[in-house]
């Protein structure tokens, strides 16, 4: 098949992930006889030194003609400086919001050769395997008025929640769970919050058409603590967008690295693909850092969105034997086989594939 990829890689050590995603994919393309064709525009401080603005119409239209969308990560001191709406994380938002990416997928599934890799014990993490569905176009990031008053010495920023936008989210984690283990664990904050009680009324409503689905709630700092001292008793977890942020960077922590977890922000008609780290600027050009959570975002998206599921698999278990060889970049706290820059790790995992 050919298929139209839009790539933003961003900032910092974006354009290092981006490179070797584009190879990886070359590769599959090669071998399973697909044309995948690249088209790279700018996001983040790296469009705002080109135009002026973190995301540009242009980049927005390219983006709603793509069949999908890489992403690499924005953001950097460099522009921590600037006035709110120029900063990177201001394309960020923008690009999600434009594209309606309102569901945020984050699987938190360790591979198995890392799983001394995590400073949690083996005997916590072995077996587990979670899915975060987290909000992405709603709550805190994106609700009005946010801003500074009385001199700047007020601060206001506001969570704002609409019942059909809690209600599609809500409904994207009962139908994941339906195909997972069936088990949903809403994470809100309902003894406080007024919008984690709206949260929490629509997941009572919505849990009476999943009967096959067995529901929890929980508070998001038991969450936060459950995640790291009991990962196997989650399947899929549904929540609103800051608590999925900070739970899926915590979650990282099953895997060994923050560099090893992709995602795929998804609207009903297209997906963008990204790693669920950051820019990385303390390594940015230095050649190392870890490409596997950008690779993994293009499995997802050769899963999800051009429904190429051996082609996706080839790309994991490709990682997989990898890690096997006991290849791994520096994030990765191994203490035995080869630790490798970017570009040996992105050529392992093609020599693999
Ligand atoms: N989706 C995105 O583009 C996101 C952008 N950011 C932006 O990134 C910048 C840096 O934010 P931080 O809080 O430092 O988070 P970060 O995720 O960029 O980095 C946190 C730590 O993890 C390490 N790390 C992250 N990804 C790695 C990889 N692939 N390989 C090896 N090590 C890796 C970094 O070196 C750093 O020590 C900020 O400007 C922030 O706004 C943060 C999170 C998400
Ligand atoms: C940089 C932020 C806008 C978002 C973030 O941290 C994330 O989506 O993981
Ligand atoms: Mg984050």
């Amino acid at each position: 098949m050919e298929k139209n990829i839009v790539v933003l890689p961003g900032d910092g050590i974006g354009q290092e992930i981006m490179d070797a995603s584009i190879q990886v994919l070359t590769k599959v393309a090669e071998k399973f006889n697909h044309k995948f064709n690249f088209e790279q525009y700018e996001i983040g401080g790296t469009s705002y030194e080109k135009d002026g603005e973190p995301l540009t119409d242009e980049t927005v239209n390219a983006c709603l003609k793509a069949d999908a969308i890489l992403l690499g990560a924005i953001g950097g001191p460099k522009w921590d400086s600037l006035p709110p709406h120029l900063r990177p994380e201001q394309g960020l938002l923008k690009i999600r919001k434009a594209l309606n990416l309102y569901a945020n997928i984050r699987p938190i599934k360790g591979f198995e050769p890392l799983l001394h890799a995590s400073p949690l014990k083996e005997s916590v993490i072995k077996g587990s395997d979670i899915y975060i569905v987290r909000e992405l176009t709603g709550g805190l990031y994106f609700g009005t008025p946010r801003e500074r008053r009385e001199d700047g010495n007020v601060a206001v920023d506001t969570l704002l929640y609409h019942r059909n936008e809690i209600e599609r989210i809500v409904e994207k984690g009962f139908e994941s769970a339906r195909i997972r283990n069936k088990h949903l664990t809403s994470v809100d904050k309902a003894n406080v919050l007024e919008s984690s009680r709206l949260w929490r009324e629509i997941v009572e409503e919505k849990r009476k058409d999943y009967p096959d689905v067995k529901v929890d709630h929980m508070l998001v700092d038991s969450a936060a603590m459950k995640l790291i001292t009991d990962p196997t008793s989650f399947d899929v977890i549904v929540t609103e967008n800051l608590f999925g942020d900070i739970l899926s960077d915590e979650g990282s922590v099953l895997t060994g690295s923050i560099g090893m977890l992709p995602s795929a922000s998804l609207s009903e008609t297209i997906g963008l693909y990204e790693p669920v780290h950051g820019s990385a600027p303390d390594i940015a050009g230095k050649g190392i850092a870890n490409p596997l959570g950008m690779i993994l975002s293009s499995a997802m998206m050769l899963r999800y969105s051009f429904d190429l599921n051996e082609e996706a698999t080839a790309i994991e278990k490709a990682v997989e034997e990898s890690l096997e060889q006991g290849i791994h970049t520096a994030d990765l706290k191994i203490h035995h086989g080869k630790e490798v820059g970017t570009k040996e790790m992105t050529e392992t995992v093609i020599s693999n594939l």
